[in-house]
């Protein structure tokens, strides 16, 4: 029986931080990110992919705010739905597009995905998730002052908005998309963390305005549809320790244990590398034979054969 990944593929391999949010840009970039993906199908495994919407979700934000008097704002849970169609709809056609070049008979489908999470997660207090374009320190002071943004500093990238971003709980679409997935379709799903819900007191789901972690989700999902890898690809080929220091070091297999202890060094930030190591370990330690990879888009292939990026088991 085929083994199963589930991937979380970083924003960035859907907008670069120097690039224009257009749509060609994007579609140019879906279309190379799907190349990779597909190599996973090549290798024998079946694929659920999620994936971030960090600069998308920040710019339909920006769209709607800019355009208030004109159409009224939608709310940003609203927002994440959004983002999941216009992602996933790229995703679809691009990965449709590269399996039938290649002559696979896989199915692509895209999964509309809502996350519960708590209305008392303490990041409604001190959001954590960046979102949108990079400013200047400068630029950011002025929008913070002049529109009341929340902004904080990006892994030395610059300054970039910050919203919540509560931990999912919960995927409500989970056993949709292991059925989905089991039954041989490549899955889309969960897209941007997915849209976030908390539940109410009479059982019902109602939306929260909130960016959730794709990487955190990414860890749920993995758990819910068994899978066998988790992988986390982004734009580094490996986790580093020391990062952007002289001495920085590449970190390749690694046990939970020693990762752990980086972690406790408060090696990782928490807007970028952290929830990614985070969900990584959860992923490693609580699957049983399971084992984590964080890497890079390029490296897909090497490292599912343990060739290359950071691979993290018990
Ligand atoms: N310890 C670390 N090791 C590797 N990369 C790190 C580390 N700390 C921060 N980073 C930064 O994290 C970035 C990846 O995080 P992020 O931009 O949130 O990813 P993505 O959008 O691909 O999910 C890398 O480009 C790198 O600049
Ligand atoms: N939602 C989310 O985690 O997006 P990014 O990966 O783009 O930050």
């Amino acid at each position: 029986m085929s083994k199963t990944i589930v991937v979380a593929l970083g924003g960035n391999a859907i907008l670069q931080p120097n690039q224009e949010g257009t749509y060609e840009n994007q579609l140019n970039n879906v279309r190379t990110s799907s190349k990779f993906l597909a190599k996973l199908i090549q290798e024998g495994y079946k694929l659920v992919v999620t994936h971030g919407n960090g600069p998308q979700v920040g710019n339909i934000l920006r769209q709607n705010e800019e355009a208030e008097n004109v159409v009224p704002p939608m709310p940003m849970d609203v927002l994440n739905g959004e983002s999941q169609g216009f992602i996933g709809y790229m995703m679809v056609q691009c990965l449709q597009s590269e399996l039938n070049a290649l002559g696979i008979d896989v199915p692509v489908v895209n999964t509309l995905t809502r996350t519960q999470v708590s209305k008392d997660d303490e990041d409604f207090n001190d959001p954590s998730k960046p979102i949108g374009t990079f400013y200047t320190e400068e630029e950011a002071k002025t929008l913070s002052s002049e529109r009341n943004w929340n902004m904080k500093e990006d892994s030395n990238r610059g300054w970039r908005r910050v919203v919540p971003s509560p931990e999912p709980i919960n995927i409500l679409e989970a056993d949709t998309i292991k059925q989905l997935a089991e039954a041989g379709n490549l899955v889309v799903a969960c897209g941007g963390g997915g849209i976030p819900v908390i539940q109410r007191e009479d059982g019902e789901y109602e939306g929260i305005e909130a960016v959730i972690d794709k990487d955190r989700s990414g860890y749920k999902l993995a758990e819910e549809v068994n899978a066998d890898v988790f992988m986390i690809l982004t734009d580094v080929n490996h986790v580093f320790v020391n990062f952007g220091k002289p001495d920085e070091k590449a970190l390749e297999e690694i046990s939970v244990s020693d990762l752990e202890a980086y972690v406790s060094e408060g090696q990782f930030s928490k807007g970028s590398m952290g929830p990614k190591v985070e969900s990584a370990l959860n992923f490693a330690k609580n699957a049983e034979n399971g084992r984590s990879i964080i890497c890079s888009l390029e490296k897909v292939d090497e490292a599912v054969r343990g060739n290359s990026g950071t691979i993290i088991s018990k």
